[in-house]
This record gives structure tokens, sequence and C-alpha cells, in this order.
């Protein structure tokens, strides 16, 4: 079994424990009060290489990066620094995140939130709305062709920008036929968790240039963000360099400020 199909045995398994212990009505109900998710793509579109700070604790390939006991306060020096997304992980078994985590981020910055899960149900969808995010993220080869259609007109009709994760070929196909619109490459092979920071330039040429790159994982610094960027990425999203670094703000004011070099800003 790949690490992907174990950490979506667990994800299904707590999943069937909060939808038992709060009814899909009852989310829909508290929805209500919760105000409209902000428009992430135009974000995303502004000038420059734009940075998505992750509040990431933990990961399958790593273990523990940084204990984070206070979320809320390392998503204000993100937001301080200039990120222009802010990814939240809300997996408990592997990452150790959690919905209150998303709950405490969304209650100190006015910076558009991702829920980064493994979504397999539109309940994980309503939950990300009732939690506070603006987008979540689909792993293509965490869903069959079907799901994936559907979920992404799911989270649309809430209001949330779906990010649509590929990491091969076959699954750019599959995205485009989603109707992806932001498409992140992730750099990491889920079912193996290797790095291969070359995925993103070979992948990239095979995404409309309508469509919005997002450079997921392996960023360690500005050279980084840079060598992305000269292969075309909009965005990247950024985890473990700035959880482990002890100046959050400024590492991502760092990378904000290599992003938006003159060169970079007015690319088509
Ligand atoms: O910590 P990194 O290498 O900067 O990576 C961040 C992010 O790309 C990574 O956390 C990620 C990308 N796609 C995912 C899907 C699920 C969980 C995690 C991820």
């Amino acid at each position: 079994m790949s690490v992907l199909d174990e950490i979506l045995d667990g994800v299904r398994a707590d999943l069937a424990d909060r939808q038992a212990a709060t009814p899909l009505e009852r989310l829909k109900e508290i929805a209500e009060s919760v105000p409209r998710p902000q428009d992430v793509v135009a974000a995303l579109r502004r000038p420059g290489v734009q940075v998505i700070a992750e509040v990431k604790r933990s990961s399958p390939s790593k273990g523990a990066l940084a204990a984070i006991a206070d979320p809320a306060a390392l998503a204000r020096d993100y937001a301080d620094g200039g990120a222009c997304l802010i990814s939240v992980l809300t997996e408990q078994r592997r990452f150790s995140g959690s919905l209150a985590d998303l709950a405490a981020v969304r209650a100190s910055v006015e910076t558009p939130l991702l829920r980064k899960d493994f979504v397999v149900s539109s309940y994980q969808l309503w939950e990300a709305r009732v939690h506070g995010a603006d987008a979540v993220l689909l792993i293509v080869a965490a869903l069959d062709q079907d799901a994936l259609i559907s979920l992404v007109e799911r989270a649309r009709s809430l209001g949330l920008t779906p990010l649509v994760e590929v990491h091969t070929e076959e699954e750019i196909a599959r995205a485009l036929d989603a109707g992806a619109t932001v498409i992140g490459v992730n750099a990491r092979d889920l079912k193996t968790l290797q790095v291969d920071r070359d995925t993103f330039a070979r992948l990239a040429p095979l995404i409309p240039g309508d469509r919005i790159k997002i450079a997921e994982s392996g960023v360690r610094g500005p050279h980084d963000l840079l060598a992305y960027a000269s292969s075309g990425a909009d965005a990247v999203l950024v985890g473990e360099s700035l959880v482990k670094g002890r100046h959050p703000r400024d590492a991502v004011a760092d990378l904000v400020t290599a992003g938006a070099h003159p060169a970079l800003r007015d690319r088509s």
C-alpha cells in the first residue's frame, strides 16, 4: 500500500467520526453565518510571483518539523511578511493539523486561506467553508475522475476556489478535463514522498497559459522561487523552510521581495 493510500484510509476513518458527530445539515446551517469566501484567483493573479505560506507541523516524509503552539501567531507573521494565501494543513494523523488550526488562523488574519487536506467528500468542503477557508486543495492522485469533477464543481458552488494538485503528465490531463483553473504541481510524489524539483519545469509547459500555475514543495529560499519563476510559476507554496526557520515573517518577506523583481512582474 502506498503512503497516499495509508493516509487516505486514515482520512476516511476520521471523516466518518466527524460526520457521525456533526450532520451535514448542521454544517450547512452554520455556513449561512460565515462570510462569503474571498476571490483567491484575483489574489494569485497579482503582479509578481506570489507566496503561499503553509502552517505545517509535521509530514510523513520528515516527521516532526516544528511544534507551532500558536498557529494564529505564525499566520500573522506570514501575513505581515506579505503572503498572498496561507495554507493550513488540517490532516491530523500524518501532518498533526486540525480544523481548529484553520479556525484559529481565520480569526487572526484577513489573508485568504487554503484548507490543505486530502479531500474525498463534499462534507469536507462544507467543513472548509465553515472554518473560514477561501480555497481547498484537491489532489488528483487521491480521487477518481468522477469524484474530481464533482468536487471541483461543488467547491465552486460553495464559493471556494479549488487548487487542483498534479504530479504527472496524465494528472495534468485529468485536471484540465475537470476544468481546473488553479493548478499546483507538487514536486513531491505522494506515493513515494520523493521530491524532484525538476517536476515543475517538466510539466508547466503542458498547462495552458490562462491557468494559474503553482509550484509546490521544496522551496528552501529565494533561489528556488526564482528557479520556479523562470519555469513559469505564478506562485510558490512553501512549508518546511518557513516553519523550521527562526524568522518566518522575514523569510516570507525575502521570498515576496524575490518574487516582486521587475523582471518577473510583467510576464504574460
Ligand atoms: O514543506 P514543503 O516542501 O515546502 O512543501 C509544502 C507543500 O507543498 C506540501 O506540504 C504539500 C504539497 N501538497 C501536499 C498535499 C498534502 C499534504 C502536503 C502537501
